[in-house]
């Protein structure tokens, strides 16, 4: 598969590193573009691999077309790109927040296949979760899309309505996670932890409570359930982070980012 990614920055460099680093998935070519490519000239030795601001000859280079631009800049790289696209040959992906299908289409016309989709930073290391959407025929060829994202990550097909949401979950997700795993890591210093080992702690926990959900297909109270002795140390904590708004606080915070989703 050749590949290009439009606008190599934060999201387009976790996804181009995810490729590179795994072992599965073959990549005939990666062209990878943005405005400034001082910080991608360490790859420009690795075979077939092509670093560059020229969106237009990476297109043609290119059978699948990664755009991860800013939102404001999707218009202006569409019709860069635009003479260069071919109905038959190329599908675009996009990666930009809130910016929808038909948006795409009528930039470049209806007759190519257009996946929109929402990552994250995880990427980068292999657990990515990735939300797919498409037009008709993005959707004929959403297998593409998917063996691109499952090779960084988990892949879930959704209704492109669901789109702002995943991206509040899923993309935005990334820095609630961050900020409740550093929380927790300040709360183990303050419990006589160094630094080092409280983050250590914190994150090896995270990753068991989401490896035990995933692994055992329970629910999250069934869970706590066991670890909640009966008036033990457990409850008494939780109890007093949810007096102190945790689970209230955390949907307040995902449904303040939807809404500011709309304005972008
Ligand atoms: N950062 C994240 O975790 C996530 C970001 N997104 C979305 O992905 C898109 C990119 O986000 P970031 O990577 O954070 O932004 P960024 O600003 O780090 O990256 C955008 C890149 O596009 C390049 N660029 C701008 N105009 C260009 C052009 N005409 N041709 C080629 N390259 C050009 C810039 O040089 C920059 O490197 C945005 O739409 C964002 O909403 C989606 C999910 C997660
Ligand atoms: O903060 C943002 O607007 C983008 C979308 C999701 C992650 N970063």
């Amino acid at each position: 598969m050749k590949i290009a990614i439009l606008g190599t920055g934060n999201l387009g460099y976790s996804i181009a590193m995810g490729i590179l680093t795994q072992d599965d998935f073959k990549v005939k070519n990666l062209y990878l573009t943005k405005r400034n490519i001082d910080s991608l000239k360490k790859w420009d030795k690795l075979p077939n691999i092509k670093i560059s601001t020229d969106n237009k000859k990476a297109v043609r280079f290119s059978d699948v077309i990664i755009i991860a631009v800013q939102p404001k800049q999707l218009q202006s790289v569409l019709e860069e790109i635009k003479p260069q696209l071919n109905a038959k040959r190329h599908t675009i992906i996009s990666v930009v927040t809130g910016r929808k299908i038909e948006e795409i289409e009528s930039i470049v016309g209806h007759g190519i296949s257009i996946v929109r989709s929402m990552p994250n930073t995880a990427a980068s290391v292999g657990q990515s979760m990735t939300c797919l959407s498409g037009n008709e025929k993005g959707m004929e060829n959403v297998e593409t899309a998917k063996s691109i994202f499952n090779s960084v990550g988990q892949t879930m097909c959704i209704d492109e309505k669901l789109m702002q949401a995943a991206t509040v979950i899923c993309a935005s997700g990334i820095a609630f996670w961050m900020r409740l795993i550093r929380a927790t890591t300040q709360g183990a210093v303050q419990l006589g932890f160094d630094a080092e080992e409280a983050q250590e702690l914190s994150m090896q926990t995270a990753l068991g409570a989401a490896s035990l959900l995933i692994k055992s297909g329970s629910h999250p109270e069934q869970e706590i359930d066991k670890v909640t002795t009966p008036s033990g140390c457990t409850i008494e904590g939780l109890n007093e982070m949810e007096h102190q708004g945790l689970s209230s606080s955390l949907i307040r915070g995902l449904v303040t980012s939807f809404e500011k989703i709309n304005q972008i």
